[in-house]
C-alpha cells in the first residue's frame, strides 16, 4: 500500500504529477503522458485552469454541443450544452426543431427570493428572543451597509429577516431565516458574506442584552450558510398546441400520442421509481446547460430534488394536460443561476456560451435552462411511449460502441450505413465489424 503524503498540497504541479503516477499507476510515463496531452497549449488559459480548483494535475473534457432552433417567447437560440451522454444533445434539438412550427416554448419567471439561514442554539425566554430580534432588525442592515451597497444600486439586497422556532423539532434550535435578492449572481458569496455579518451581531448583542438572563446571553450561532432549496426562485416553460398538429408519429394518431404522453406523465407523478428516472432525463438537459454556462449543477441538483419532493413523495417536475383538444405540457422548477460571478467571467467556453446565449441577464438563463429540461423530457418520453428508449438513444449511442472497438474510419462510415436499417445493439455492432473484417 501507498503511503500517505504530508504537504501534497504544497508540491509543484510536475512534482504532484509524478508522485500519483508513480504511486497509483501501473504505467507511470504513459500516465503523465496522457495527464499533460489535456493541457491547454495556451499556457495563459492553462493557468486559468489550474487556478479553478487546487491540486490541479489536469483537465478534464467533456464535450461542448448545440442544440439549435430553440425558439423561447418568440427569440430564436442555439443552446450550448455540456454533456457526456450520447442522443441528449440530439433528442434537445429534435424537441426543439418539433416545437418551432407550434409557437416554440413560453418560459416566465414567477420568483427571484434566494434564502439563506442562521441556525443558532437559545435556551430561554421565546418572547424575549422574539423582542431581541425584533430591535435587532436595523441594526442587521445598517452593519451591512458595506456589503450590500453596491446590490442594492442593482435592484437587489436584503428582503426579509425572520426569526424562526424550530425547537419543537431540536430542543433549542431557533433560526434567522433570511431572504435575499440577488439579480443576475446565483449569490452564495453575497448571501454568505450577509448572514455571518448577521451571526456576529446576534451573539454581540446576545452578550450585551440587559433583558436576558445569564442563560440566555449564552445564545450560540451553529452555523451560518445559504440554502440551495429556493422554491421561491421560481421558472416556468411550456409547450402547446392543438392535438391535431401533433401528427402521427412512430404508427400513433395525434391522439393516441397525446394521451400517452399524459399517461407517461401520470405515471412519473404516481410511482417515485419512475418519477427518478423520468426527471433524471429533464436533468440531461438542465445539468448540460447549467456546466455550459459555468454555473453550479450541485446546487441546482439539490434544489430541484427537493422541490420534486416537496409534496411528500418524490414526484415528476413536468406536467402535462388536454383539455379543449389542446395538448399542453410545461415544467416549473426552482433555479439559483447566475449570468455573472462564479466562473461565468472566467472560463473561456463559459463566456462564449453565454454568448452564443446572447448574453442572458439571470431571468432569461433561468428560462432557457427550464426550456433545456421540458424539450429533454418531451423527447425522451416521446420515444418511450413509442418506438421504446434505445432505438434512438442506441443509434446515438453507436459511434461510441465504434470507437470502443477500434473502427478505422472506413469501417465507422460503412457500420453507420448499415445500422440506418438495422437495430444497434452491442452484439449486432460487435457481430458486423467481426463480419466487415473477415
Ligand atoms: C435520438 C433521436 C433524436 C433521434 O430521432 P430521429 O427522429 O431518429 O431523428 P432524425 O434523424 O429524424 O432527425 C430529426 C432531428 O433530430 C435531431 N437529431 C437527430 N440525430 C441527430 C444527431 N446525430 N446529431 C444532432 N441532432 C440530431 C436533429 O434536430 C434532427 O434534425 P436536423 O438536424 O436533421 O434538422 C430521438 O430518438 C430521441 O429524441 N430520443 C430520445 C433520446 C434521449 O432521451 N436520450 C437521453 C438519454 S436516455 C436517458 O438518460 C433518459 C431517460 C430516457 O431514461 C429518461 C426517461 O426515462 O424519461
Ligand atoms: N451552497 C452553495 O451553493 C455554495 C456555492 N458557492 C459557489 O459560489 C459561486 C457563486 O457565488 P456568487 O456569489 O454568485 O458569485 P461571486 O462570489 O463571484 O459574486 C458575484 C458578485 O458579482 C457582483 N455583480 C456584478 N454585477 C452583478 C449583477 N448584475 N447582479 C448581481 N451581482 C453582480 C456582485 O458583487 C456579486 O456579489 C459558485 O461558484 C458556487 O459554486 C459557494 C459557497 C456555497
Amino acid at each position: 500500500m501507498t503511503a500517505p503524503i504530508e504537504g501534497f498540497s504544497k508540491l509543484s504541479k510536475e512534482a504532484k504529477i509524478d508522485w500519483i503516477a508513480k504511486n497509483y499507476t501501473a504505467k507511470p510515463e504513459a500516465a503523465k503522458e496522457l495527464l499533460k496531452k489535456y493541457w491547454n497549449s495556451d499556457t495563459r488559459v492553462q493557468k486559468l485552469h489550474d487556478e479553478f480548483i487546487e491540486n490541479t494535475i489536469s483537465n478534464y473534457y467533456l464535450p461542448f454541443g448545440i442544440a439549435p432552433n430553440f425558439l423561447i417567447n418568440n427569440k430564436l437560440y442555439a443552446i450550448p450544452m455540456a454533456i457526456e451522454e450520447s442522443s441528449v444533445v440530439a433528442a434537445a434539438s429534435r424537441a426543439a426543431k418539433f416545437w418551432l412550427s407550434r409557437g416554440g416554448f413560453q418560459a416566465s419567471v414567477s420568483g427571484t427570493e434566494k434564502v439563506g439561514q442562521v441556525h443558532f442554539k437559545y435556551n430561554g425566554d421565546k418572547e424575549k428572543l422574539g423582542r431581541f430580534i425584533a430591535s435587532l432588525q436595523p441594526v442587521f442592515l445598517s452593519e451591512t451597509t458595506e456589503l450590500t451597497a453596491k446590490m442594492e444600486k442593482r435592484g437587489g439586497g436584503i428582503k426579509q429577516i425572520e426569526l424562526k422556532d424550530k425547537s419543537s423539532d431540536l430542543a433549542n434550535y431557533f433560526q434567522l431565516h433570511c431572504t435575499f435578492e440577488t439579480v443576475d449572481a446565483m449569490g452564495a458569496n453575497f448571501i454568505n458574506s450577509c448572514l455571518e455579518q448577521f451571526a456576529a451581531i446576534l451573539e454581540r448583542e446576545a452578550r450585551n442584552n440587559s433583558e436576558f438572563d445569564e442563560n440566555e446571553r449564552q445564545l450560540e450561532v451553529v452555523m451560518s450558510i445559504l440554502s440551495n432549496y429556493v422554491p421561491d426562485c421560481l421558472v416556468k416553460a411550456k409547450v402547446s398546441c392543438p392535438i391535431s398538429e401533433l401528427n402521427e408519429d412512430k404508427g400513433l394518431s395525434p391522439e393516441e400520442f397525446a394521451e400517452k404522453m399524459v399517461q407517461a406523465v401520470a405515471i412519473a407523478k404516481a410511482e417515485p421509481f419512475r418519477a427518478v428516472t423520468h426527471n433524471k432525463g429533464i436533468m440531461n438537459g438542465i445539468d448540460a446547460v447549467v456546466l455550459a454556462t459555468g454555473n453550479d449543477f450541485r446546487a441546482v441538483e439539490a434544489g430541484i430534488h427537493a422541490y420534486a419532493a416537496s409534496e411528500g413523495r418524490y414526484s415528476s417536475l413536468t406536467h402535462a394536460e388536454i383539455k379543449d383538444d389542446i395538448f399542453s405540457f410545461w415544467i416549473e422548477i426552482p433555479l439559483a443561476v447566475g449570468t455573472v460571478g462564479g466562473l461565468t467571467s472566467l472560463h473561456p467556453l463559459v463566456k462564449l456560451a453565454l454568448e452564443i446565449l446572447q448574453n442572458p441577464n439571470a431571468k432569461e438563463l433561468m428560462q432557457i435552462i427550464a426550456v433545456a429540461g421540458l424539450a429533454q423530457n418531451f423527447a425522451a418520453l416521446r420515444s418511450l411511449v413509442t418506438t421504446g428508449i434505445q432505438q434512438g438513444h442506441m443509434k446515438m449511442h453507436l459511434l461510441n460502441m465504434l470507437n470502443k472497438l477500434g473502427a478505422s474510419e472506413e469501417e465507422k462510415v460503412a457500420l453507420i450505413h448499415h445500422f440506418k436499417t438495422h437495430t444497434v445493439t452491442h452484439s449486432a455492432v460487435e457481430e458486423a465489424i467481426h463480419n466487415l473484417r473477415k
